[in-house]
């Protein structure tokens, strides 16, 4: 599913009208009658009688609580309006929807000072439902002032809300709440999703996600350059590879995990195992000769291959030569779960990048080691995924951690062009971007997978996905959605805090049969 940017939406709107001679007044309109009918669907058909608080702002979002004014009082609700400008201050289609409801003798204040807010509170308390048209796309920073105490009162009352097209005091583009911001029961947004709605922590304050058509063009809305995209699961389950029935385990692909080291072999048997389970037709996963007979006795369906190792016992960069005739006989490497930072596998990761001759996914301590270095991936021959948590993506960029999270999506997307590869930029709402710009986000997983060796389960299972033939980007994207959502069925069971790495995995199979076609 498509989202979009307020610019974006703003772009839509006035092509609309534009090229496409719908009148703005007509989509504003049109806007309304879809809030009504959430309104309506609330209070299951029976409006006449209730008592419902509108509070308007003084563009075109105040534009389309004025619309559903006028339609709650023609079906017999009681409405009060609350404007948070002065009637003089509004323009175009908001101003005439204004002149209607004036003329219908609406009952409208205005909220231009301190004492106006005790009406407000005295409203709230005997109103059965809010609607919020304060402010939409048009907003950015933090609500202050009245507008401020307005969203406080309007949350400590606990009414439901209506939000018109975003909860109040959250920013379209990024999510992000400087400000007091609108807690909604519902959010009905026009035409597409806002990013804002979808990213944290804007998501928390939406409540059910109406997306409403308000009569734009489909056509229009498909010719422009839409960029981020929301991960379904029916998107990936129509990605995700067919199985012959006549298929044998030679055409499931082949996956090499590199990593391991002295205390950190769960990393690459998690990696291993979840490639596996997703569906790859063979794993082997390659560690220092020493900690081996470890692996061989965690592995079963996986198969080891011992490497050259240092003193330390971690991969040294004897071990080149080894990997490089093996990966004749694999269809993508998974590179370094529990690799160590030391210096002999660092050094081995930044050469062995420019021999790859595989797709490769780049993880944990594979990325740690091109800090500093991130230009060998642009070198690279083949295609390649990183999988950075916020951490990770402060080292290889030289940026702060919080300065990361601040703009998940232009950093996924601007190191996804610079370096050349997909980018997978881990966390809340997981960032997928690709060399050209794209971006998906998704929408599944939650706070219990913040826990050691989850990153490794996401390395396998996009490996794993690769192996059966997806591209990489693909392969991200789906191995992203299907390793949140098995979080999510694990953490049904086991709780946020009791859930370990090893339960995404076991939840893998069933995810994936609910999938397959
Ligand atoms: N096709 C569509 O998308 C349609 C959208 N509609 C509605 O229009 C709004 C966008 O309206 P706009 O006039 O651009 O801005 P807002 O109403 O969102 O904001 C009002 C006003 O608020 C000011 N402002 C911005 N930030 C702050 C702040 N931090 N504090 C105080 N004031 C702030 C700014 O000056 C804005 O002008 C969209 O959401 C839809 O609801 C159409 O009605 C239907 C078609
Ligand atoms: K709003």
């Amino acid at each position: 599913m498509k989202l979009v940017t307020a610019e974006e939406m703003k772009r839509l709107d006035q092509l609309a009208s534009s090229a496409y001679h719908v009148p703005s007044i007509v989509l504003m309109e049109n806007a309304g009658l879809r809030v009504v009918e959430v309104i309506s669907r609330h209070f299951q058909g029976k409006v006449r009688g209730k008592r419902i608080a509108i509070f308007a702002g003084k563009g075109n979002n105040g534009g389309d609580g004025l619309v559903v004014a006028r339609h709650l009082m023609n079906a017999g609700a009681e409405v009060q309006v609350f404007m948070l400008a002065r009637t003089e201050d509004l323009k175009g289609d908001a101003a005439a929807n204004l002149q209607i409801l004036q003329k219908m003798k609406a009952r409208i204040y205005c909220i231009t000072e301190e004492r106006h807010l005790q009406r407000v509170d005295i409203v709230l308390l005997y109103t059965d439902l809010v609607v919020d048209a304060i402010f939409g796309t048009g907003f950015k920073g933090a609500a202050m002032g009245l507008p401020a105490r307005v969203i406080q009162l309007i949350n400590e009352r606990g009414k439901p809300v209506v939000a018109v097209d975003l909860p109040s005091g959250l920013e379209a583009d990024t999510g992000k709440v400087l400000g007091p911001c609108i807690q909604a029961r519902y959010t009905v947004t026009f035409a597409l999703p806002k990013l804002g709605l979808i990213l944290e922590p804007g998501a928390q304050y939406v409540g059910e996600l109406i997306v409403a058509d308000i009569s734009i063009p489909n056509s229009l809305i498909e010719g422009q350059p839409l960029k981020h995209n929301l991960i379904t699961e029916e998107w990936c389950r129509s990605l995700l590879p067919r199985r012959k029935p006549w298929g044998h385990k030679g055409d499931f692909g082949h996956v090499f995990v590199i990593g391991g080291s002295p205390g950190m072999t769960g990393a690459v048997v998690l990696a291993g195992e979840a490639a596996l389970r997703s569906g790859a037709g063979l794993v082997t996963v390659g560690v220092p000769r020493s900690l081996n007979p470890v692996i061989e006795e965690k592995l079963t369906e996986v198969m080891s291959k011992p490497l050259a190792e240092t003193e330390g016992k971690v991969i040294s960069v004897e071990a080149l030569p080894q990997i490089e005739a093996f990966l004749e006989k694999v269809s993508v490497v998974a590179v370094g779960p529990g690799m160590s930072t030391d210096f002999a596998p660092v050094n081995m990761v930044r050469q062995l990048i420019l021999r790859l001759s595989v797709p490769a996914v780049i993880d944990a301590d594979g990325l740690n080691a091109l800090a500093g270095k991130v230009d060998i991936l642009k070198e690279a021959k083949v295609p390649l995924v990183i999988t950075p948590h916020p951490g990770e993506m402060a080292r290889l960029t030289g940026m702060a951690v919080d300065e990361v999270q601040d703009n998940r999506v232009h950093v996924a997307r601007k190191a996804a062009e610079e370096w050349g590869v997909v980018v997978v930029l881990k966390g809340a709402k997981t960032v997928v971007a690709s060399p050209s710009g794209e971006i998906f986000i998704n929408p599944s997983g939650n706070v219990g997978m913040a826990t050691g060796g989850s990153g490794d389960v996401l390395t396998g299972v996009i490996s794993g996905l690769i192996a059966q033939g997806m591209q990489v980007l693909e392969a991200a994207v789906v191995g992203t959605f299907i390793h949140g959502k098995a979080g999510d069925e694990a953490v049904q069971e086991k709780g946020r805090m009791g859930l370990v790495a090893g339960d995404i995995i076991d939840r893998l199979p069933e995810v994936l049969k609910g999938m397959e076609r």
